[in-house]
């Protein structure tokens, strides 16, 4: 068993609850124990996933939020950095999940939101467990 925890930009509640419900069931379906944090917005997330890590307190994390685009550039960088931002503390040998959807409208983060549809927080979940058994593979 061990433990995850999901970092969740709670920006839009409906979708997020769909994302985190998908990432728990797939946690908790692997065995693993779970933990869920919110920050405001998904800019947050690669931050307040670096401070967790430090605590030691965690074995994997799951990045999970959904952005939208919107009228102006905010979109990419919000977009663009949150990933940078994740795969910057992958590549520091944190086993991390990424479900932040990154979208054109609302409808599109229904359908990849649903766990009875596109599942990706389950995805997230699943790959975050992946990069976990490779870390204690190679250990
Ligand atoms: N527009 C979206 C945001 N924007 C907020 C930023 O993530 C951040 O919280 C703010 O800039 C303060 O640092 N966040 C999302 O998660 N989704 C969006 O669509
Ligand atoms: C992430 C976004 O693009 C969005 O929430 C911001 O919208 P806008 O560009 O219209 O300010």
């Amino acid at each position: 068993m061990a433990r995850f925890l999901i970092v969740e930009a709670r920006f839009y509640e409906h979708l997020n609850d769909m994302l985190v419900a998908g990432a728990r069931n797939a946690l908790e379906a692997a065995g693993h124990a779970v933990e869920v944090l919110t920050v405001p917005g998904a800019l947050e997330i690669p931050g307040a996933i670096s401070l967790a890590a430090e605590s030691g307190q965690f074995d994997g994390f799951v990045a999970i939020g959904v952005v939208i685009r919107g009228e102006t550039y905010h979109f990419e960088i919000v977009a663009g950095e949150s990933a940078r931002g994740i795969m910057a503390l992958t590549m520091d040998g944190i086993a991390i999940g990424n479900g932040i959807l990154t979208v054109e409208d609302e409808q599109q983060a229904l359908v990849r939101a649903d766990p009875q549809q596109k599942d990706k927080g389950g995805e997230a979940a699943k790959a975050a467990i992946a990069l976990l058994d490779l870390q204690q593979k190679f250990a």
